[in-house]
């Protein structure tokens, strides 16, 4: 059996703006990934990375070429099926985005909002989830009394606690010290392998490169050679 891409770019351009003020950002993008696949992209400032993860994200529509998800063509795609795209896919953002008037626990069970379990399953599988990111002990706490990393670490177990079969993170260690960052990105790594998941994880920190199974290297909106300096060592 052929193993199919869970992501499926081709000669995808796109613009913003428009008339004089049209502005090209992403220019003849290729690429594949496959199940199970942790891919990071990283590149300069402007490059065109956090375009490109919206665009897969379903964030905005893609406007020339084609991009799939798991089969399915999103590029030109109509809002309502823009919508059903984005709930394949688990986020993991550099704000972590959690709601402050709910506990941990609350926002890891809006990660299975929309799958329709009673509460009672939905408050075990969360716990669990968070008991899996080592914060079994702070599942009442709320986002203010958290920690930056504790804080990342809800954000994973929300993004994971619906099982997707693709989380696309932005910067998720950014805002965060040497050692949460690597305790973060080595959750998200154990957890997606444990999964079958795949990552595409966009950032500049370049102390995580390591847990990549391949590295994707973006300047002037276009993918390019990694340069040596970036390399994994051999
Ligand atoms: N909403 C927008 N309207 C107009 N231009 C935009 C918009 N968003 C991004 N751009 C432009 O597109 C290009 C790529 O931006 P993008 O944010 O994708 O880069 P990036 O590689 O993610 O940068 P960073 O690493 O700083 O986050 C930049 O020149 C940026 O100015």
């Amino acid at each position: 059996m052929t193993m199919q891409p869970v992501i499926a770019i081709q000669h995808l351009n796109h613009y913003f703006g428009v008339g004089k003020l049209r502005k090209q950002a992403l220019f003849d993008i290729n690429l594949a990934i496959m199940p199970g696949e942790i891919v990071i992209m990283t590149g300069p400032s402007g490059s065109g990375k956090t375009t490109l993860l919206t665009l897969l994200g379903g964030l905005r529509s893609g406007q020339a070429g084609s991009l799939k998800i798991l089969g399915r063509e999103i590029c030109g795609a109509r809002q309502h099926d823009l919508v059903q795209a984005r709930r394949n896919n688990g986020y993991i953002f550099q704000a972590h985005n959690l709601h402050g008037s709910l506990t941990a626990l609350q926002n890891v069970q809006m990660g299975l909002e929309v799958h329709g379990m009673s509460k009672a399953k939905r408050h075990l599988i969360a716990a669990e989830m968070l008991e899996q990111v080592g914060l079994a002990d702070r599942i009442n706490y709320y986002p203010a009394d958290l920690s930056g990393g504790q804080k990342q670490r809800v954000a994973i177990a929300r993004a994971l606690v619906s099982r997707p079969k693709i989380v696309l993170a932005d910067e998720p260690t950014a805002a965060l010290d040497k050692k949460s960052g690597r305790d973060v990105v080595n959750i998200m790594h154990d957890l997606a392998k444990q999964q079958g998941c795949t990552i595409l994880l966009v950032t500049h920190d370049n102390r995580i490169l390591d847990i990549a199974d391949r590295i994707v290297y973006m300047e002037d909106g276009r993918l390019a050679q990694l340069p040596e300096a970036l390399a994994p060592s051999s």
